[in-house]
Formats: C-alpha cells, sequence, structure tokens
C-alpha cells in the first residue's frame, strides 16, 4: 500500500476493523439515540446493521468517522481510536458510501471525483492515477472516467461513489442503504462487487435479502442498543425477534430457501 503521508499510522494487522464499547449518545435536544453499543467487526467480515426506523443505525455510523461524537464510550478502527487528533485518518480508514451518490459526486469528472481524496491526502502523478483506475476497475466503471457525475444514471452515480471511498483504500467500508432505488440488474451487479471486494463491510439496510445475500453476520440495533446479533439466515427465521423489531420480510420471501453465497 503506498503511504499517503509520512505521519500516516499504519493500521494494526491484529486489531478488529471496527470495535464500538459503550457507546451512548444524546442529541443535543436531549434525545437519547444511542444506550450502551458493543460492536466489534473482524477484519473481513460483511455484517449487516438492521433495525426499524429511528433505531440509532445512521447515528452510529456516524460516530465511526467522528461526525459525531461527544457522548460516553469508545470506537476503534484498526486500533485507531476515533478521537479530534485522529480525525484525518480516521476518514481514510472509514469509507462511507451514503445514500444519495449526489452527496459525495461533486467534480467535473468521474475521474476527479475519484481522485479528490487521494490527492487531498498528498497522492501525486502515477501513483494517483493507478489508484483512480484501480478503484473504477473495481466498480466497473473504468470507461466512464471522462463523462460528467451527473450525466450517469443513479446507479452509476453510486457505484462511483464506492470507487471514491475505495481509492482511499479504507480499512472498513461501511454503506447506507446500498441497494436503494437501483433496479434488479443494477442491484445484483452491486452486489456482485461488493462481494468481490477484500474489504471488511458494514451496511446499513432494510432490504433483509440483500443483507442475507451478501452478509453471513448481521446486527440488529432496536431501540439504541444491540439487540441481537448472529449469522442472517437465522436472524431473519427467527419470528419472534423478527416481529419484536419491526423487521419484516418481503411477502413469500423465505430466507431458508436462499443460498448464501461465498
Ligand atoms: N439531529 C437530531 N436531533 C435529535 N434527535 C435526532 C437527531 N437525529 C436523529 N435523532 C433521533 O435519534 C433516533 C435515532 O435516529 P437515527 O437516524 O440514528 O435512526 P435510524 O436507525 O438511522 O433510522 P432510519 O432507519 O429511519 O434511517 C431517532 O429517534 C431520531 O428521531
Amino acid at each position: 500500500m503506498t503511504a499517503l503521508s509520512p505521519s500516516r499510522e499504519a493500521p494494526s494487522l491484529e486489531a478488529p476493523s471496527l470495535e464500538v464499547s459503550g457507546l451512548a449518545f444524546a442529541y443535543p435536544d436531549g434525545h437519547q439515540a444511542l444506550f450502551g453499543v458493543d460492536l466489534t467487526v473482524r477484519r473481513g467480515e460483511r455484517v449487516a446493521l438492521l433495525g426499524p426506523n429511528g433505531a440509532g443505525k445512521t447515528t452510529l455510523v456516524l460516530h465511526l468517522n467522528g461526525i459525531l461524537g461527544g457522548g460516553v464510550g469508545s470506537v476503534r478502527v484498526a486500533g485507531l481510536p476515533v478521537t479530534k487528533p485522529n480525525l484525518a485518518e480516521v476518514r481514510r480508514r472509514v469509507g462511507i458510501v451514503f445514500q444519495d451518490p449526489d452527496d459525495q459526486l461533486f467534480m467535473p469528472t468521474v475521474r476527479e471525483d475519484v481522485a479528490f481524496g487521494p490527492a487531498a491526502a498528498g497522492l501525486r502523478g502515477p501513483e494517483l492515477e493507478e489508484r483512480v483506475r484501480t478503484a473504477l476497475e473495481r466498480v466497473g466503471m473504468a470507461d466512464f472516467a471522462d463523462r460528467p457525475p451527473h450525466h450517469l444514471s443513479f446507479g452509476q452515480r453510486r457505484r462511483v461513489a464506492v470507487a471514491t471511498v475505495l481509492a482511499m483504500e479504507p480499512e472498513i467500508l461501511v454503506l447506507d442503504e446500498p441497494s436503494s432505488n437501483l433496479d434488479p440488474a443494477s442491484r445484483r451487479e452491486l452486489a456482485d462487487i461488493l462481494r468481490s471486494l477484500d474489504v471488511t463491510v458494514l451496511m446499513v439496510t432494510h432490504d433483509l435479502p440483500y443483507a442475507l445475500e451478501l452478509c453471513e453476520r448481521s446486527v440488529i440495533l432496536s431501540g439504541g442498543v444491540i439487540a441481537a446479533d448472529g449469522p442472517t439466515g437465522e436472524l431473519l427465521c427467527d419470528e419472534d425477534t423478527m416481529r419484536a423489531h419491526r423487521l419484516e420480510l418481503p411477502f413469500g420471501f423465505d430466507p431458508r430457501t436462499v443460498p448464501v453465497r461465498g
């Protein structure tokens, strides 16, 4: 891996990608959104973060790269505590793909959007070009490098948004509703891309079949606490747990009959 800056601290290879310990957080208006969340995600795992509306999923995700902070407890990314002095390195290690790709794409061309993060971190010349090319190839968008992002379809823009994050060579890729607004073919293609990546993934989703397809493990966050954590297939078959946390499978979908791909 190319060093982006001389001061960059190497991630600990022994540490889990993500360690959240006792995280409790109230918004400034006093609303308590998290009540002591413990979550460990090991290197290379793909984990779905499930839960009803208002459960605290976004609040938790915004703590992973320090957009929110100041509560109780701790978050570590590859061993590095998420604290103010570490924010630049934490934000390189935690790549968040937001639900709306237009929140992440703002440059005149796809190439410039994907280059933006690594260039801001100091990468230049052939190394930067190589980083951009690799990231776009990984999402199947190499032929679109010179196009303006706003000329692309929604599904293509989402792939480019994933590439902007991959270009930073993150420790963990966090995706917020990655399957939303995608047609069935784009949904499947994105699943194939995510499955092919050699990176830890935490995926926030209400799309339970997508969670089953992509993530061997799921965590249910409900009422600001982790209510369940286990193999996705088992959780989705646990009718009491599903009902208790307002999780519903699509009509006719039977998780017992879906083969889980590695
Ligand atoms: N800026 C804010 N100020 C006060 N309360 C907030 C704020 N943002 C979110 N909340 C509250 O915190 C709780 C958790 O919200 P959060 O957005 O984290 O849930 P979520 O699980 O991501 O929900 P959804 O599935 O609907 O996206 C909710 O009760 C919400 O109303």
